[in-house]
């Protein structure tokens, strides 16, 4: 469960990101968390894995205050928190297979890590999430002879890998075009869905957001002005989250990606 109590964040130079954040996320629930750019969106998704630290009330991660975490507890808290970045962040001239491995590496033993040495249950595990986003059969290509869809899929092979009770996505579908954009949302639905992973993702397709997601998180600057169920969102609360011209503009720019 992750349980915002008060929550602001000021960057350093004074910037109020967001503003008395109140709400819960419970196990296994798929939130689309939308707003304009600028809004807080990858703020709020980053205190949840310390990337970024909060500056006042309280922020509980998996009965955790994640304020009060130090060193290596920090790392140890991330080992349960996958994050998905649009850039995918992946070795591009290595194989596929090699690039979930490394989610393995904090845990390895000095020794193994300087000759990237992995167990043979580690490899089962990895060609195990290679297999449950469907594509397997790539475990031995090269990331930079995958598309976009493909290379997605792998940083979230390399997620699942870590075992992870929540994932954060931020713009995951941002770089792809509409149609694989659907195959990787269908997969974050899919390990949603099986594996009662959290997911909590930024996106900034309105649709895709309300075609896949079961809550939606309206953020504008910086303050939760919508927090409901994905059915209840209508042209007014899309209004309310993006303001009148901009929700317009939103929905247009949904209905070309939808028809490409
Ligand atoms: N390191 C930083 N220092 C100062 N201000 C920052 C920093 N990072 C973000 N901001 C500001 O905080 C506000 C929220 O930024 P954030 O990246 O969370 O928005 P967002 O909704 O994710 O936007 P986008 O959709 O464009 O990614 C913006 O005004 C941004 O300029």
């Amino acid at each position: 469960m992750i349980k915002f109590s008060n929550v602001e964040k000021k960057y350093p130079n004074g910037l109020l990101a967001l503003n008395d954040i109140n709400l819960t996320i419970e196990k296994g629930e798929y939130v689309a968390v939308i707003g304009l750019s600028g809004a807080g969106k990858s703020t709020f998704i980053r205190c949840i894995n310390r990337m970024h630290d909060i500056t006042d009330g309280t922020l509980i991660v998996n009965d955790v205050e994640v304020a009060g975490l130090k060193g290596k507890e920090v790392r140890q808290f991330r080992r349960n928190i996958g994050m998905i970045f649009q850039s995918f962040n992946l070795v591009t001239r290595t194989t596929v297979l090699k690039n979930v491995l490394v989610s393995f590496v904090p845990d390895l033993p000095f020794w193994r890590k300087i000759f990237g040495l992995f167990t043979k249950e580690q490899k089962m595990q990895a060609l195990s999430a290679l297999d449950q986003v469907g594509i397997l059969d790539k475990a031995y290509t090269r990331v930079d002879q995958l598309s976009g869809g493909q290379q997605q899929r792998v940083a979230l092979a390399r997620t699942l890998a870590q075992n992870p009770d929540i994932i954060l996505a931020d713009e995951p579908v941002a770089s792809l075009d509409p149609v694989t954009a659907g195959q990787v949302m269908d997969d974050f639905k899919k390990i949603n869905q099986e594996m009662n992973i959290t997911v909590i993702m930024n996106i900034h397709h309105v649709d895709l957001a309300l075609a896949y997601a079961d809550r939606i998180i309206g953020i504008r600057k910086g303050e939760v002005v919508f927090d409901g169920k994905s059915s209840m969102v209508n042209q007014s609360v899309l209004d309310h989250i993006y303001g009148r011209a901009q929700s317009i503009e939103v929905r247009k720019e949904g209905a070309k990606m939808n028809h490409v």
